[in-house]
């Protein structure tokens, strides 16, 4: 498409306004944050199999009973992980839209965002580490990387109509590029600096790429 309308997952759904204050469903929210939270923790460092129901409870000092009131299963707080992660994204694209920068411009400032989140947000971290043990995971998890494809791609499909893209330079593949160079490169700043370097490492990366794919 032409690009202007972002893809369905990247898409800020309208937050579901409540007729008035619920506390008894505010404070199973906040429940369920704080439990998300540990075990994005205990995910992020030991991953999947390692970590169990328990620890997580014990880290949020609640029963194992009532963590499963909120997530049955070890899945569920899996696949809970990883919505919140993917969740993160369209708030950054609307954050970034609203600066009113171009399409290649807001495609580059979009992936430097996301490096910050790889960085500071414990849930972003732990959602990529499961996506990475998908196959130890009997669950329903949403399909890596297509989304922010998509997304780039059609940004790039914009610059491309507005001539600023690099002829020749084909948005879908450069869109893949991206994709694989910023999985690459946040995946080579964990393993060696436990991220602690992705934000400089990814402007290296975006400075040689951007000016590669820019008209
Ligand atoms: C922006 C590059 C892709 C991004 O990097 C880590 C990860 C986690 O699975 C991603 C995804 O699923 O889109």
């Amino acid at each position: 498409g032409s690009g202007a309308e972002p893809p369905g997952p990247f898409r800020v759904r309208p937050i579901a306004t409540r007729r008035g204050p619920d506390p008894k469903q505010d404070r199973a929210a906040r429940t369920r944050l704080l439990v998300l939270t540990a075990a994005a923790e205990l995910f992020t460092a030991r991953g999947f199999r390692h970590t169990s129901v328990q620890e997580v409870a014990d880290r949020v000092g609640m029963t194992k009973g009532a963590v499963y009131f909120h997530y049955p299963t070890k899945e569920a707080l899996a696949v809970a992980v990883v919505e919140q992660h993917y969740a993160r994204w369209p708030l950054l694209l609307a954050a970034v839209t609203a600066e009113g920068h171009g399409p290649l411009e807001t495609a580059e400032r979009l992936l430097a965002g996301a490096t910050l989140a790889f960085r500071d947000d414990i849930v972003v971290q732990a959602g990529t580490r499961l996506q990475v043990e998908r196959p130890q995971i009997d669950a329903e998890l949403p399909t890596p990387y297509v989304d922010w494809t998509e997304l780039l791609a059609g940004l790039l499909s914009r610059a491309e109509a507005l001539g600023e893209l690099r002829a020749g330079v084909r948005p879908g593949a450069a869109a893949r590029s991206l994709v694989a160079a910023f999985f690459g490169t946040q995946h080579i700043s964990d393993v060696l600096r436990e991220r602690a370097d992705v934000v400089e490492r990814w402007a290296e990366t975006a400075e040689l790429l951007f000016g590669a794919i820019r008209a």
